[in-house]
């Protein structure tokens, strides 16, 4: 197993017919793992076999659909010239990795491959209203499919249940709270030991939940007479949200907020799209 990646990947480069015939050697887990029918867990090694042609199937099955909901973004109720200009200075720094799917195809060979996905503008359009952000039954159906060979994982700003809510899909690896709360599938029920067949928790910012509370009503008030403003309360983290308010209030919601992080000092505002 150790020296397998290597030589389909030495196999590959020197015969060109190989390139699509050839089988890749994929270690299956994140962590050192059996794969099983429903899916990854943690407790030995093994590796898992794919074609090249059944990875870029696989893959490019996902990808496809991943630029259909990306293309079906609500247009933004306010344009705004500098947004697109920041928009495309960000692209230039951190351009699509759809747009060198064949490359990225082509590093994988023989790696240790496991697959992390946004939510929010990814698997679901971007949409006015947080709470109907919905996942195609089509893209569902592709992120079940890659998670039957690699492990899958979705990272989000959300809470962990409200991702699992809209995906639904038992078998990945949740990291909601932007990485704060994340949940490692249960592995198959025939596992032998409780420890591998119960799914595992990480919240390290558990000691923080009563001041995230505490922050979000703070929020909730602050941001209460603008109208549009609403407050997302992702569990380990808060989210204000600005898409539906006038643009002429963006810097007051802005300087609200700071306002209420003054009197927690070990919080961090980051800022997303719109939010
Ligand atoms: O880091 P992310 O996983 O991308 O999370 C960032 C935020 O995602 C969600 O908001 C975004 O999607 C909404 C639904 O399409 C949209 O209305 C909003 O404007 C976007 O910012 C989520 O609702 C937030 O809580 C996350 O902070």
């Amino acid at each position: 197993a150790a020296t397998g990646p290597r030589h389909a990947y030495a196999a590959m480069m020197s015969d060109p017919v190989a390139k699509s015939q050839r089988v890749l050697a994929l270690p299956s887990n994140m962590v050192p793992s059996p794969v099983t029918s429903k899916g990854h867990h943690c407790s030995s090694l093994s590796v898992t076999y794919i074609t090249r042609p059944k990875l870029v199937e696989v893959v490019g099955g996902l990808v496809g659909v991943t630029k259909l909901s990306s293309t079906c973004a609500i247009p933004y109720k306010h344009s705004a010239s500098d947004e697109v200009a920041a928009n495309n200075a960000w692209l230039a720094k951190l351009p699509s990795a759809l747009a060198s799917f064949d490359q990225i195809i082509a590093s994988a060979q023989g790696k240790k491959i496991a697959l992390f996905l946004d939510y929010d503008g990814t698997l679901s359009p971007i949409v006015n209203d947080p709470e109907k952000a919905f996942m195609s039954p089509e893209m569902r159906a592709a992120v079940k499919n890659v998670a039957r060979f690699f492990p899958t994982a979705i990272v989000s700003g959300r809470s962990r249940d409200k991702v699992f809510e809209f995906v639904k899909l038992k078998e990945l690896y949740y990291a909601g709270s932007h990485g704060m709360d994340i949940l490692v599938p249960s592995a198959d029920s025939k596992s032998k030991t409780k420890d591998d067949r119960e799914a595992k928790l990480f919240q390290p910012a558990r000691e923080f939940l009563p001041m995230i509370i505490e922050v979000n009503k703070s929020l909730v008030e602050a941001t209460r007479s603008i109208k549009g403003a609403n407050v997302e309360n992702n569990k380990f983290c808060v989210s204000v949200h600005y898409r539906n308010v006038d643009k002429k209030d963006w810097k007051l919601v802005a300087e609200l907020v700071d306002n209420v992080l003054k009197d927690f000092p070990r919080l961090k505002v980051t800022t997303g799209r719109r939010v």
